[in-house]
């Protein structure tokens, strides 16, 4: 459970912030010194800290910058006792997550804690990378073994101590933020902080203040100077997400920046310096984008400069066994039903066969999905959810009457057809195969000599079918956690 630590004297504030979170699965420690709340950090391991400015015989600053030689990604809020205050401003500069003025609103704070959460999750979650092909390491959280994904993990390996800026590309869903924290995480500015901000989330005049900053009475509503991301995040790096859906406005801005590293905030005439280096994402079609003049072509050569392609999930199938196991390991932990043994041949074979439109993201919430609804320590067809049976082969591949698998090979062929397959001869035999394979292993009991007798090739090649369709052959199930 994420813990926020609050430090204030004031207990109206403290009161307040234990009100505001009650309700949701964040904890409140709080405490009105800062010498106890100093040892709070070292004991308790915040995820965010609240901190008063003004304490009793001492200055916040003083205190954050304690807290910043115990855990320099620990995101700090300020608390401070009126709106535009130059300490608070100084605050941000020195590189505090963020700062509210009293009296304190419940709605803004809470949104706050939340957003600080995220960014401390994105900085703290290790991402044990395998930067040369091949390398083994079984507390991967960035999980791939084909090809394609091996490739990836070299880029990231080559590129993330350069200090240049990073396009990463992809679909919905396929890993961009994940390959964004892996180039972080194997940076030279990983001490220094990253933050993250999603261009596609934010109307323009918005997503230009989020970035950028604003002086007061820029415009209607901006009752305080503002610090951006990108002075906030002097030192660190910056990812910018959906980058394809930023204004012109914003482009030409964000455009001098990555050749001057200069801007001003909105409103501002001070020309400000900074040194962020910034990672972006996109799923968009950027080339058709300039070509329709809706993104500027000089931005997109600025950016496209180093780019990482990340391929979809239907283009890396053999990777979706392995997506499994992690995630219904994470699963079963994480929704405390350590029952669940694995996944049998028949839903597997579903799974495989699936075309993922939602890539990984959909594949960890299909099998969170099924592993509440199981009843049973086997995932089996029934329990995924009916996207999976339906809109790819619940018509060629299913479970007959007797429970064991059935294949309807010209459904396939038919639909694969309808798509416009290039490669059909390929799958279909990868289809068949592995039905074959299935089949009669089931029906030899897992006997691999047996079965290489049935089929009149050698064991060898029994094996090398078992390795590569991920085969259980001891038991029904396909998959287990080990
Ligand atoms: N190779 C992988 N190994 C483990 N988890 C992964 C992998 N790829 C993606 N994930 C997980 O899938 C989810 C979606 O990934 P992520 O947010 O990085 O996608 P994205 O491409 O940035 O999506 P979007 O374009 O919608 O922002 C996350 O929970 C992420 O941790």
């Amino acid at each position: 459970m994420p813990t926020v630590l609050v430090v204030d004297d004031d207990r109206t504030v403290t009161h307040l912030v234990e009100r505001a979170l009650a309700e949701t699965s964040i904890s409140v420690v709080t405490t009105r010194t800062a010498e106890e709340g100093l040892s709070l950090v070292r004991s308790a391991h915040p995820d965010v800290v609240l901190l008063d400015i003004m304490l009793p015989g001492t200055s916040g600053l003083d205190v954050f910058h304690q807290i910043q030689e115990v855990d320099r990604r620990l995101p700090v809020i300020f608390i401070t006792a009126g709106a535009g205050s130059e300490t608070a401003i100084q605050a941000m500069q020195l590189g505090a997550y963020d700062y509210v003025a009293k009296p304190l609103d419940v709605a803004q704070l809470r949104t706050l804690v939340n957003k600080a959460l995220e960014t401390r999750r994105m900085m703290s979650v290790p991402v044990a990378l395998p930067v040369s092909a091949g390398e083994e390491s079984s507390g991967d959280l960035f999980v791939g073994r084909s090809a394609e994904m091996l490739e990836v993990f070299k880029s990231v390996g080559r590129v993330a101590r350069q200090n240049v800026t990073v396009l990463i590309r992809g679909e919905s869903g396929a890993g961009k933020e994940l390959v964004a924290r892996a180039l972080y995480q194997h940076s030279d500015r990983r001490e220094a902080p990253i933050m993250a901000v999603n261009c596609a989330a934010l109307p323009d005049t918005l997503l230009e203040s989020e970035l950028f900053g604003h002086e007061k009475g820029s415009f209607t509503g901006a009752d305080r100077r503002r610090i951006g991301k990108f002075e906030q995040c002097n030192g660190g790096t910056l990812f910018l997400d959906e980058v394809g859906d930023m204004s012109p406005l914003v482009q030409g801005k964000v455009l001098r920046l990555l050749q001057e590293q200069r801007f001003e905030r909105v409103g501002g005439n001070e020309t400000i310096q900074t040194n962020v280096r910034l990672i972006a994402a996109t799923n968009r079609n950027l080339e058709e984008m300039v070509e329709a003049g809706s993104f500027r072509a000089d931005l997109f050569y600025r950016l496209n400069g180093v780019t990482i392609f990340l391929p979809s999930l239907k283009d890396r199938r053999e990777d979706v066994p392995l997506l499994l196991r992690h995630f219904l390991t994470a699963a079963s932990r994480e929704l405390s039903k350590p029952e669940i043994e694995g996944i049998s041949p028949e839903a597997l074979e579903l799974l495989i066969a699936y075309d993922w439109p939602g890539n990984v993201r959909e594949l960890q919430s299909i099998v969170r999905q099924s592993v509440l609804k199981a009843t049973g320590p086997v995932i089996v067809p029934e329990f995924l959810p009916p996207e999976v049976h339906g809109v790819t082969t619940g018509r060629e591949v299913g479970l007959a009457a007797d429970g064991q698998p059935e294949i309807d090979l010209k459904a396939f062929v038919e639909r694969r057809l309808g798509s416009n397959s290039t490669d059909l001869y390929a799958e279909a035999v990868e289809v068949m195969e592995r039905f074959l394979f299935t089949r009669v292993l089931r029906e030899t009991g897992g006997n691999q000599s047996r079965a290489a007798e049935i089929l009149g090739i050698t064991r060898g090649k029994v094996r090398d079918r078992i390795a590569a369709f991920n085969i259980s052959v001891d038991t029904n199930v396909s998959i287990d956690e080990n």
